[in-house]
């Protein structure tokens, strides 16, 4: 059964039926625990990638960063999709950029990329700080009650209302409350349950049986909810003429193109309808909050262990504010150590731990004897093992900044730390992301102090298994201290 890479003679991890090498994944480990060990075994034959198993699916395990380089960017068009699993005709909601594939995505993303321009990420900024204004009220208000604060869900409402204001126009109002019809929808999107985490992976692994049995991975209230507030929104907007500087803006702009162009009569492949609208504000909604949110856990959790690099990163926010008056977009972006703390939160914690590609036609593995990816089978890049990789990032459980300053970055290979991907199909709301981040995190240091509440915290903290993004168990308390 498991012949595929011995036939190769490629080095391979010894797997077990039926999960491969995937044993215990979201029970006992995460994905990227695995993966790292795997990642660790192969590493010492010295080849640039090694044979793993999904289930019963071989996967080509990318060790060397050079190779990394080679499939996602240098020969992009070999490996340009990522494998995962869509039901056009039952879940609408997953026809989104995130797993589109070919011309389609093509297509789509040129014209979604202008959507993130620094430009327009400066147009969003005081949108942005508006909300931050809001979490930084509702803080005061919070450790009126009690100074111990569950900061995981408090900060994605932080998100869910910026995300929502910028992609929807809405006020979602889940800083307000905790019980916002936004939120409460969130939370289940990224529900920790090993059954769920179960059903994604199986589908990825077994898409055309899936599909034959209309799997679904958008739970139905889910998407009821979403296509509602898209459509509304539109409709509400048309007849409205409402114009702002926000991703919806974006979005029916590139739908009336088409109409004006004739592409939706014309060439239907490539034609967007309203459920494809619905399904890219709902993925910019999904990767942009919970991301930003656990990426800003992760650098609070590190700075309330931390307490002087904490008061740094405090000392970085009024030496720049001393410049700048307030919180302006110049200001942020002077904020360089708040950087350096984000990047190096990143690196510790990626959100997203393994990044996929498909190999879309025979490949010829450069510098070595013949040795060929076969179409068809998936690429995996192990971005949570390279982070953890002492090679590249020396005594990796430290947490240290430094590791991101300037001269230290130029010593290391780009490609061992991909926190936002590469190439043509890295994240495409990686500024954005970054923004959110930045402006949490400095209204937070400025106002507030963090110490761990060491009774309901672990040190070091765990990680939930089950969910896909990377993520606390048991949220993170934080003793909080107005300054
Ligand atoms: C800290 C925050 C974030 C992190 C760590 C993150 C991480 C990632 C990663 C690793 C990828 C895959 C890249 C690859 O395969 O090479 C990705 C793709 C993507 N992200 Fe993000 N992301 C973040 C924020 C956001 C935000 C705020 C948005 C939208 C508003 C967003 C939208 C997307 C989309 C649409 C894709 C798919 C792009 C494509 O296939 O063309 N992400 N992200």
């Amino acid at each position: 059964r498991f012949t595929y890479w011995k036939q190769r003679s490629v080095p391979y991890i010894q797997p077990s039926f039926p999960q491969g090498n995937l044993a215990g994944v979201g029970k006992k480990s995460h994905m990227s625990e695995i993966l790292q060990s795997c990642y660790q075994q192969l590493k010492s034959s010295g080849k640039p990638y090694g044979g793993v198993y999904f289930f019963i699916n071989p996967v080509a395990l990318i060790i060397d960063p050079e190779l990394i380089k080679v499939v996602l960017v240098k020969d992009f068009p070999y490996f340009h999709d990522r494998n995962l699993y869509h039901n056009d005709r039952d879940d609408p909601l997953s026809r989104h950029l995130v797993a589109m594939e070919g011309t389609k995505w093509r297509n789509l993303r040129a014209k979604l990329t202008p959507t993130f321009t620094s430009g327009k990420m400066k147009l969003m900024f005081s949108t942005v700080t508006a909300v931050a204004e809001q979490f930084d009220k509702c803080m005061t208000e919070e450790i009126r009650h009690s100074s111990v604060v569950e900061m995981k869900d408090l900060l994605a409402r932080f998100t869910t209302d910026v995300i929502g204001s910028v992609a929807f126009g809405l006020e979602c109002n889940s800083l307000k409350d905790p019980d916002a019809k936004f939120r409460v929808m969130g939370r289940k999107v990224f529900e920790a349950s090993r059954y769920r985490a179960l059903k994604v992976f199986l589908a990825a692994q077994f898409p055309e049986i899936a599909r034959a049995f209309h799997v679904t991975l958008t739970p139905p209230d889910i998407s009821d909810f979403f296509m509602g507030v898209v459509k509304d929104t539109i409709a509400f907007r048309r007849s409205n003429n409402v114009q702002r500087n926000d991703f919806m803006t974006l979005l029916m702009k590139v739908m009336k193109e088409q109409v004006e162009s004739g592409t939706v009569d014309g060439d239907q492949k490539d034609h967007l309808t309203m459920d494809d609208i619905a399904a890219q504000a709902f993925v910019f909604f999904l990767a942009g909050f919970e991301t930003s949110s656990t990426t800003m856990s992760f650098c609070l959790y590190e700075l309330a262990l931390h307490q002087d690099l904490q008061n740094k990163a405090r000392q970085n926010i009024t030496d720049v504010l001393k410049k700048h008056d307030t919180i302006s977009y110049e200001a942020i972006h002077e904020m360089k150590y708040i950087e350096m703390c984000i990047n190096e939160s990143l690196r510790k914690y990626p959100p997203a731990t393994t990044l996929t590609r498909r190999v879309e036609n025979d490949y010829r593995v450069p510098g070595t004897d013949q040795q060929v990816l076969q179409k068809g089978i998936t690429v995996a890049i192990p971005v949570y093992a390279l982070h953890h990789d002492p090679d590249h990032f020396p005594n990796p459980e430290r947490f240290d900044p430094e590791r991101f300053s300037a001269e230290q970055s130029e010593k290391r290979h780009p490609f061992a730390f991909l926190p936002f991907g590469e190439g043509p199909r890295i994240c495409i709301g990686l500024r954005f992301g970054m923004m959110q981040a930045r402006i949490g995190l400095a209204y937070l240091l400025k106002n507030f102090r963090f110490t761990l509440a060491t009774d309901k915290m672990s040190v070091p903290l765990k990680i939930s298994p089950s969910s896909s993004i990377l993520t606390i168990e048991g949220g993170l308390w934080l003793n909080v201290e107005k300054l």
